[in-house]
């Protein structure tokens, strides 16, 4: 049996599908990289706020703001921010290196997740490529050895993906959901797997 166990091959990260949905996240800088992070951050539902002076906001930032798609402080980082027990979460995208190494020794402190953008060793967890279809998302990560190989190997991904596998696989979910209430015990498991399998194959 110990031989049939797959060889561990350390240095690679957990990839997980983290929910955020409805949680608080603290967004320090305003400018290019924190316009794309929010966008991550807002298709998953998390609730955002933004701490960044308004003469430096990137203008889809400053879109995000004005549609109240944000809550928003306007001026520099102070660590009371950190203070809101429910922030679960902290990105930084700041042209100031020192502040970004700062607010990671308060994350540290608090025991906040926390991704400084561009400086691996203050990430908890690293970003990735990501190419969303729907409910199907696919993170490509190199690990740190080349975010922008993570993008092309990601592009070569999504082109070769059937044009309508969102849609089905959205299909799929309400298939399920729909087993679920014909058949929902934990027993008949199986029993719903097997509809499953003959409907979808
Ligand atoms: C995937 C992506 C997601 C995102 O950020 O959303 C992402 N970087 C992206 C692009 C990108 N970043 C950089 C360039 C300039 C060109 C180049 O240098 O190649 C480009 C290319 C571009 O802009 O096209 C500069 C850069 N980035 C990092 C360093 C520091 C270092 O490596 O030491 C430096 C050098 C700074 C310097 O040398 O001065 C570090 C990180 N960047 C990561 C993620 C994490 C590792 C992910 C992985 O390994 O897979 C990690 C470790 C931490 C983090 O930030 O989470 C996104 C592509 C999204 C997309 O387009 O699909
Ligand atoms: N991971 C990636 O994909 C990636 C790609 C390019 C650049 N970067 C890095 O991300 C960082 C930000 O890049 P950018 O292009 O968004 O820069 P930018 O200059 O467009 O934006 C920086 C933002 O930070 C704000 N800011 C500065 N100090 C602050 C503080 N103390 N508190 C709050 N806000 C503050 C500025 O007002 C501005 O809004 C840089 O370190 C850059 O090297 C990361």
């Amino acid at each position: 049996m110990a031989e049939q166990s797959p060889e561990i091959k350390g240095g690679g990260s957990l990839i997980l599908a983290w929910q955020v949905r409805n949680k608080r996240i603290l967004m320090v800088g305003g400018g290019e990289v924190a316009a794309g992070r929010i966008v991550n951050l807002l298709n998953a539902d998390a609730k955002v706020t933004v701490v960044s002076p308004r003469e430096g906001l990137n203008p889809e930032v400053a879109y995000r703001i004005k549609h109240n798609q944000v809550t928003y402080i306007d001026r520099k980082f102070q660590p009371s921010d950190l203070d809101d027990p429910s922030i679960v979460m902290v990105l930084t995208a700041v042209d100031d290196p020192v502040a970004g190494s700062e607010i990671y020794k308060l994350c540290k402190e608090k025991r906040i997740p926390a991704n400084i953008a561009d400086v691996p060793p203050e990430c908890d967890f690293y970003f990735g490529s990501v190419h969303r279809d729907g409910p199907l998302q696919i993170m490509v990560s190199t690990n740190g050895k080349g975010p922008k190989l993570a993008n092309i190997v990601r592009r070569q991904i999504a082109a070769n993906l059937p044009s309508n596998i969102g849609d089905a696989i959205s299909q799929v979910g309400v298939l399920r959901r729909k087993l679920r209430k014909v058949a929902p015990g934990i027993e008949e498991g199986p029993k719903r797997m097997q509809w499953y399998v003959c409907a979808v194959i």
